[in-house]
């Protein structure tokens, strides 16, 4: 509740016609922070897998009032796809103020199964990627002293059963960006990085993963998409939502026993 309280508000103008790229934008939280950026008649182009959900989207974001909004479906499995989608999105935007890194390559929420294909699968889907198109980004986001907002996992924080991969590519998301802050300040590169750490999210997705094995509550995508983008406009360094994952983070390393058996109370082996 501290953290809320401290936050400065954001004067919501500055979002006016913002030129956005959003990945993971065909469902779940990438797509309803799209639908907010559009509230904000801002020029968006969005990006997934599913052409048909992506054209859906883009129809209801020109509705709710966005400038311009756009689409190129794309695999981020593929070594090449990243640096085509900004290609994409510079030349349909003409530059870009914020780089919104959301997507995840489907991940199961259970034990191990000693699959390390799957986790280098999962590090080009959920990690490589997101550098692939900081690269390609960066020049334009120094141009207009932009914004990149990383979406990570309370996962990439506190380590929890049952997501193991999924762990990994968030904690490399949280040291890589959490390093490349400190790189682009000294250089007074004026590009600000936010960093989120989200609980669990009531999107399809998750539910469906989580289903029998937590009984952690939800909170709902909506909100996490527009916490983000505030955070993002406000070039905060971290977000954390819901509100309880900043007091988990904060008090993670003390009574650590106490901490793993709260954690093992969460998540059951059996449905
Ligand atoms: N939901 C939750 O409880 C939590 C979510 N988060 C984070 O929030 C972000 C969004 O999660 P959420 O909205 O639940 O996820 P969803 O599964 O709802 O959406 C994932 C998005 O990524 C796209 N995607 C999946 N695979 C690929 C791929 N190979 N290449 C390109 N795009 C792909 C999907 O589109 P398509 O299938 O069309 O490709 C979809 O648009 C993720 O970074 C996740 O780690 C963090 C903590 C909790
Ligand atoms: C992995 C999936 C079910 C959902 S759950 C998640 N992050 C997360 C949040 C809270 C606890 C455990 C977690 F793993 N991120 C997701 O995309």
């Amino acid at each position: 509740l501290a953290y809320q309280w401290s936050e400065p508000s954001l004067n919501v103008e500055s979002l006016k016609g913002v030129r956005v790229l959003v990945t993971g934008a065909s469902k779940g939280i990438g797509e309803q922070m799209a639908y907010h950026y559009a509230r904000f008649g801002a020029h968006i182009v969005i990006t997934g897998r599913t052409e048909k959900a992506l054209q859906q989207v883009v129809k209801k974001c020109k509705e709710l009032g966005a400038k311009k909004a756009e689409y190129i479906p794309a695999d981020m499995s593929s070594t090449t796809d990243p640096f085509t989608v900004v290609e994409f999105a510079l030349d349909k935007l003409g530059g870009l103020d914020h780089l919104v890194l959301n997507h995840i390559g489907i991940t199961s929420f259970g034990l191990w199964d000693g699959d390390v294909e799957h986790v280098r699968w999962l590090l080009q889907v959920n990690f490589l990627s997101y550098l692939q198109m900081t690269k390609k980004a960066l020049p334009a986001l120094e141009e207009s002293k932009g914004s990149i907002i990383v979406v990570s996992s309370m996962a990439g924080k506190i380590f929890t059963p049952f997501v193991a991969p999924y762990t990994a590519t968030k904690s490399a998301l949280n040291g890589f960006y959490g390093s490349l802050q400190h790189e682009l300040a000294m250089q007074n590169r004026n590009v600000s990085i936010t960093i989120c750490t989200l609980g669990l999210i009531d999107t399809e997705s998750a539910m469906r993963a989580v289903k029998g094995r937590t009984s952690l509550i939800p909170s709902p995508a909506s909100e996490a998409a527009w916490q983000m983008i505030k955070g993002g406009a406000l070039r905060q360094s971290e977000v954390f939502y819901p509100w309880t994952t900043y007091v988990y983070t904060f008090f993670r390393d003390w009574f650590p026993s106490q901490r793993d058996k709260i954690i093992r109370s969460s998540y059951h082996l059996e449905a």
